[in-house]
């Protein structure tokens, strides 16, 4: 078999065309003034753990990071120091986390058939749980890692319990959360029309009518949001290690 029908063999082995957007373009306010997308883990920024961890697969084609204006520089060269060739962009993020992950959606939807949109902040992410995520928005067409929570969780209102709902039902969704481009596109653009506020993608496709498909999360796949998150962080990285 000649080398152009064997490479076009091992991409359709490989399924859709799937690309990453990674939202690197907060604040960290909650990380009491230390800016956690290039903070040392293990002597390695977050961000560059992140990005491994999607270049690892071999379902991600492309990978495109939305972050500050201050860090495209920076970012760009570190991609280019750590050999994340899968990088081919590095646009300037939005005020907020849905006008970031736009910015980057725009910059692929011509070319992915999925789009896996992946936290900066989440560099613990496995290639398991990013290619089972895959797998299932290619059936499904919307899909996001998640995991059963762990403490009962409580509604309130000014202080006050007004609601415990079944924890049986209740999931902490995670990323990579991955769907059909032009489903992503048509779903981020009316949420950022409608000034919508949505925490998650998976939030600007549910109030269009479209069900996202659980798939299996990580407890070690934690999302870095104040200081204690870099030494759980840590300690799951020297366990791997062990
Ligand atoms: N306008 C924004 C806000 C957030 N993000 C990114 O979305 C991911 C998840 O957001 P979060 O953890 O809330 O990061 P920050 O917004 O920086 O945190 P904080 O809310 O504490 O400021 C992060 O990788 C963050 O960089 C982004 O790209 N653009
Ligand atoms: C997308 C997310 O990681 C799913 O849990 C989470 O909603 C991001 O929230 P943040 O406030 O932007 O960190």
């Amino acid at each position: 078999m000649g080398l152009l029908k064997r490479l076009r063999k091992k991409q359709e082995s490989q399924g859709p065309w799937c690309a990453a957007v990674v939202p690197a373009a907060g604040s960290s306010r909650r990380m009491e003034g230390q800016d956690k997308i290039l903070l040392p883990l293990d002597d390695v920024p977050v961000l560059v753990h992140t990005l491994q961890a999607l270049s690892a697969s071999e379902r991600i084609r492309e990978i495109v990071v939305v972050t500050r204006e201050d860090l495209i520089v920076p970012v760009g060269q570190l991609c280019r120091d750590c050999g994340l060739d899968k990088v081919t962009k590095v646009l300037v993020g939005g005020a907020t986390r849905a006008d970031s992950v736009l910015a980057g959606v725009e910059e692929v939807s011509a070319r992915a058939e999925l789009i896996a949109v992946h936290d900066g902040a989440r560099p613990l992410v496995t290639v398991e749980v990013i290619d089972e995520a895959i797998r299932k928005a290619a059936e499904c067409g919307a899909a996001a890692p998640a995991v059963p929570v762990k403490d009962t969780i409580k509604r309130a209102v000014d202080g006050v319990v007004v609601e415990t709902p079944d924890r049986a039902q209740l999931f902490a969704i995670q990323t990579p959360q991955v769907f059909d481009s032009d489903l992503l596109l048509g779903a981020l653009h009316k949420a950022v029309e409608d000034g919508a506020a949505i925490t998650d993608d998976c939030g600007a496709v549910e109030r269009i009518g479209m069900k996202v498909c659980l798939t299996a999360g990580s407890y070690e796949n934690i999302k870095i949001t104040t200081p204690a998150d870099m030494l759980v962080a840590e300690a799951i990285l020297h366990s791997r290690d062990t």
